[in-house]
């Protein structure tokens, strides 16, 4: 029997699986870390914990009963995307790393805006965003000098894992699409980009693909997570395109739709021209030259975490969520947005927030985790809807997530996006895209798409209902409109925060 791992490094955990050559996961092993928010709209996380979780997960898979760790053959990543990690010249971050959904860096997106002007979409394909690597790396230079004095290069999150197990430093296009700084069309940095912000070439390091082999284990990492030293070491992807790897999203007309701490609609493109004038999302894939569009919901999953945690802490979701299928679509007209952080698409605003709409005497709190679900969802299909207008079909989506253990859930969504929605089999998209790059890189298989034919593996399928679908139309216009009334009410409250 042979295994290859995939590490899918998320927001509040990692996550490893071991997984063997008919794509069955034999072992899996979770391990989180904590977040710091130490000002509203901050989030770091230390890159040490990430490599001391991922260390210790790996030792778990490698030491499960009855596996022979000699017969894990290869490991690759999925990495939240964006997050900063500044390396001084000996390798070790000259502070936290910066997230994702971090938001503070508002002025130096405005600044990226100011001195690129129309460029900047032309090079990265994408406009200048809080959450995006860019706008950290000037922060840090305006606020923190003394540390960005000390950095000699960047990497993102999960490349600062890998570099640690194998003395490596590299970076796949499709997480650097994310930062920012890349020539997405073009697959390499953008020299022109690098100048406009007095940044050295060697602050970036060297770019891969997400199948390439990177290295193997050092000694002292192999001692640690228990695996042979020759254990082969794959450079991985952004979570969102290891999301569509393991999810088969592989080929022009397939769609997906992850609800994990972040809500994510992607769609598979071949074509590096299309413009969709940074509405949405446009990165290079995890497979070797293909692209995807995706529009992202900050707080997807965060919405209904937060929303447990604050209401039901000591229920399970399926206790929170007992009978939410039976309040009819609409939740007894109350509107939910989910903008607890800020948002990025349709509204890219760091300042409005979240807003219960049309709360009436005889809501009950199930009526509350119904609306907390359904505006998760029409954030979501905000995106389907332009990808609709820029003329992309979507008719079948396939959810992953947190959000899609859910029934209830998927059949919403269904009626929402008004499409059929599939659920796979083994709910675990981002880890399943890491081995699945782990296994091809092997040359376990001729290409992704023909491991996808045996690793990935559909289960339920809902169809959208028509009464339900006409409800949500109504209601989606409605949705609609909360932003604008309620964004000069948000600035106005931000002083209060
Ligand atoms: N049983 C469940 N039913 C509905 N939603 C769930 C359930 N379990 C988790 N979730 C949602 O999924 C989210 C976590 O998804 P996950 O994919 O694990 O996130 P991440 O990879 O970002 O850490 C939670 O925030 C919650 O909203
Ligand atoms: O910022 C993005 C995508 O642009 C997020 O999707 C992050 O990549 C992490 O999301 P989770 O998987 O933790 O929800």
């Amino acid at each position: 029997m042979s295994y290859v791992i995939g590490i899918d490094l998320g927001t509040s955990a990692v996550k490893a699986l071991l997984v063997t050559k008919s794509g069955e996961v034999a072992a899996e092993a979770s391990r989180a870390y904590p977040l710091f928010h130490e000002h509203s709209g901050w989030s770091e996380q230390r890159p040490d914990d990430w490599v001391e979780a991922t260390i210790e997960a790996l030792k778990e898979l490698s030491t499960a009963q009855g596996i022979d760790p000699k017969a894990i053959e290869g490991i690759s990543f999925s990495g939240q995307m964006h997050g900063l990690v500044l390396l001084n010249g000996e390798g070790r971050p000259v502070r936290n790393a910066i997230l994702w959904n971090d938001t503070r860096t508002t002025a130096e997106c405005r600044e990226i805006e100011a001195v690129l002007g129309e460029d900047l979409l032309a090079i990265t394909r994408n406009p200048a965003l809080e959450g995006f690597t860019l706008p950290k790396i000037l922060w840090v230079r305006k606020h923190e000098p003394e540390a960005f004095a000390e950095a000699e290069l960047f990497v993102l999150p999960k490349d600062y894992v890998r570099y640690k197990l194998t003395g490596n430093l590299h970076m796949d296009y499709s997480d650097a699409a994310g930062t920012l700084m890349l020539d997405v069309a073009a697959k390499v940095w953008s020299v022109e980009l690098l100048k406009a912000f007095q940044l050295p070439e060697s602050f970036c390091p060297p770019l891969v693909d997400s199948h390439d082999l990177t290295g193997t284990l050092l000694p002292d990492a192999a001692e640690r997570t228990g695996l042979p030293a020759s254990v082969k070491v794959f450079a991985g992807g952004a979570d969102n395109a290891c999301g569509a790897i393991g999810s088969g999203i592989l080929e022009e007309g397939l769609t997906l739709c992850s609800i994990g701490t972040s809500g994510v609609i992607l769609s598979y493109e071949n074509d590096k021209t299309k413009d969709f004038g940074g509405k949405v999302h446009f990165f290079n894939h995890g497979k070797e030259n293909a692209y995807y569009v995706m529009g992202v919901t900050l707080a997807a999953g965060y919405s209904l975490s937060w929303f447990k945690r604050t209401f039901a802490p000591d229920e399970s979701y399926d206790q929170l969520l007992a009978g939410v299928g039976e309040v009819k679509p609409g939740a007894g007209g109350l509107l939910f947005t989910p903008y607890l952080v800020g948002e990025r698409t349709p509204h890219a605003d760091s300042s409005i927030r979240a807003s219960f709409i049309g709360v009436d005497g005889s809501h009950e709190r199930i009526h509350f985790a119904r609306a907390v679900m359904e505006g998760i969802t029409f954030s979501l299909n905000e995106s389907v809807d332009m990808f609709r207008s820029a003329g992309k079909k979507v008719d079948k989506i396939v959810s992953i997530g947190g959000g899609a253990q859910n029934p209830a859930w998927l059949q919403m969504q269904a009626d929402i996006f008004d499409a059929e929605v599939v659920s796979l089999e083994n709910e675990q998209g981002p880890g399943l895209g890491a081995a699945m790059l782990a296994a091809y890189g092997c040359g376990w298989f001729p290409s992704l798409e023909a491991c996808a034919e045996l690793f990935v593996k559909h289960d339920q399928k809902y169809q959208p209902n028509p009464a339900a679908v006409e409800t949500y139309k109504g209601l989606f216009r409605l949705y609609q409109q909360v932003y604008a009334n309620t964004r000069s009410l948000n600035e106005g409250l931000a002083a209060y925060r």
